[in-house]
């Protein structure tokens, strides 16, 4: 799924104001009605509070749309104006006179705390205060309105984004932004959903089609995109009747060192479990034995030395390297680095250790092959990049960095981003089960496996990383979030692999009365 930029986003309705010949006010009434169908549908005329918060720009007017059709249909609803600017939108004073006309009554002005109204827990809170149109600080007092909501601990939903979220930066003050219990965004979801920095607000999002113009929508390029199943999909490469193994390639994980040998076997199963049809481990010689007696699949090659990778040698041709899991930053290990990336050309993942010596000795970055993967957690991330300022910086420095040596950053976290050709892509699958060692592992092994078979650098991490999150999304069904490891990350692969293809469950037959 597209995210859209706020520019492109107020495009989407220009146009489809102006190719659907209707008016501002009517997309308007489209949003609005959209929110009170999602409202209605879950509330079925029950007499909850509903307390509606309102802007003065286009959000607060969504917000007066959705109070009068609630008022219509019965609900129990007290309507706010958040007073924080006089410059209020057309669309806006057209719904408020519309309102006033409906309730016979003008809503509530809020002008400063003195006018919060009281809020129960058993209220819901409707936060249309601001939507994508924020643009400076918000007024002191209208962030302890917000942090008045948080208290409240009223379920709250936001209309199309938490107000106080920016589209393009961070908030700089702590708790600026309305806590949500659940988004209903207009078409696609925002960037800012999906940031470390910025989850603290969110809990769901949904977005509700308000009908923005199709072709638009399709045709248009956006930066950053979400990856769900439908978005994976096309990337699944069938696999022909007549095929043998060494149709799905060779993938050598090169890595370990004395203590951290299961980081290697863990990588390499992935390897085999996602496709690829052989796959060979390069580790010191302490690693032989385990790998030999826990993992036959596997084929062995030894460094000379003991504990850690001291030469990277080999008489293979494998289809692909993963590079780095257990290996250390032994001073050997890092010679021997530097040594095989200087002559290297075939194609690499590159993760944990292997990442740090190569922040040590960043001359090395453009011995890199064009389209070799990394994957940092942040802060590997840091040691390459330098620190940043917020989410929406450090994106825009993994850019630049991706760009220059032409290569593929994945940012791992609860949402990985990959960064490919100055493009992110957002996974939606995974859990914090996840958040336990040898699951980055996992995810080196599954994207060396995927390359192996002929997936590109972009496929081989969109497909990977949604697959690994859905296969840790699988087993914690079963395993729970504290008890899954990442050996059960692998085990799940096939089941991730099957849901691909897995048809929703028919609904079951009413029982008939006898
Ligand atoms: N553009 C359209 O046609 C549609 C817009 N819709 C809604 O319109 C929203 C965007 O509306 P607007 O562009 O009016 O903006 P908002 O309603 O998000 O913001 C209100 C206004 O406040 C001002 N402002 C920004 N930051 C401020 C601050 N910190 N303190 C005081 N004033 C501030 C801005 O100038 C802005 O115009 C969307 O999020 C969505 O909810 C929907 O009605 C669907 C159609
Ligand atoms: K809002």
């Amino acid at each position: 799924m597209k995210i859209f930029s706020k520019e492109q986003i107020y495009e989407g309705d220009r146009l489809t104001i102006k190719k659907q010949n209707i008016s501002s006010a009517d997309l308007m009434e489209r949003a609005g009605m959209s929110l009170f169908n999602w409202l209605d549908l879950r509330l079925k005329g029950a007499p909850v509070p509903i307390l509606v918060f309102c802007g003065i720009g286009n959000n607060g007017g969504d917000g007066l749309v959705l109070a009068r059709h609630l008022v219509t249909h019965g609900y129990n609803v007290k309507t706010f104006v958040v007073d924080f600017s006089d410059t209020r939108s057309q669309d806006f004073l057209h719904n408020y006179e519309r309102l006033k006309e409906t309730t016979k009554d003008w809503p509530v002005s809020i002008h400063d705390e003195s006018d919060f109204p009281e809020i129960t827990n058993k209220d819901i809170i409707i936060d249309a205060i601001f939507g994508v149109g924020l643009n400076r600080p918000v007024a002191d007092w209208v962030i302890n309105l917000f942090k008045y909501f948080k208290r409240a601990e009223a379920l709250t939903i936001s209309v199309d984004i938490p107000s106080g979220l920016f589209t393009d930066r961070s908030p700089k003050q702590e708790g600026a932004v309305v806590k949500s219990n659940f988004i209903l965004s207009f078409q696609t979801p925002k960037l800012a959903f999906f940031l470390p920095g910025t989850s603290k607000y969110i809990e769901q999002w949904e977005a509700l089609d308000i009908g923005i113009d199709q072709e638009y929508m399709q045709n248009t390029e956006t930066v950053a995109h979400i990856l769900g199943k439908l978005d994976v999909l096309p990337m699944y490469k069938q696999r022909d009747k007549f095929s043998h193994k060494g149709t799905f390639g060779h993938g050598l994980i090169i890595g370990g060192s004395y203590g951290k040998i299961g980081a290697v076997q863990l990588a390499s199963r992935a390897v085999l479990a996602a496709g690829a049809g052989l796959v060979t481990a390069y580790v010191p010689t302490c690693g032989y034995v385990p790998l030999q007696s826990a993992f036959p699949e596997a084929m062995v090659i030894t460094d000379a030395d003991d504990k850690h990778i001291s030469a990277i040698n080999f008489e293979i041709t494998p289809t692909v390297i993963g590079l780095g899991v257990g290996i250390g930053t032994d001073k050997k290990t890092g010679d021997a680095l530097e040594a095989f990336l200087k002559t290297n050309t075939t194609p690499l993942v590159l993760d944990a250790d292997g990442l740090n010596i190569i922040s040590k000795n960043k001359n090395l970055l453009v011995h890199l092959p064009a389209d070799t993967i990394l994957t940092p957690h942040p802060k590997e991330l840091e040691r390459l990049i330098g620190v940043w300022e917020d989410d929406f910086d450090k994106l825009e420095k993994t850019k630049a960095f991706a760009e220059k040596y032409k290569i593929l950053v994945l940012i791992k976290g609860a949402n990985s981003i990959a960064v490919y050709q100055n493009k992110l892509y957002i996974n939606s699958t995974g859990n914090p089960g996840l958040a336990t060692g040898g699951t980055g592992d996992v995810l080196t092994g599954v994207i060396t496996g995927l390359l192996a078979q002929g997936y590109s650098a972009l496929e081989a991490t969109c497909f990977g990383m949604y697959l690994h999150g859905k296969s840790a999304d699988l087993a914690v069904e079963t395993k729970g979030y504290q008890s899954l490891i990442a050996s059960d990350v692998i085990t799940y692969l096939a089941d991730a692999y099957l849901d691909l293809f897995a048809q929703p469950a028919p609904v079951a037959e009413q029982p008939t009365q006898a």
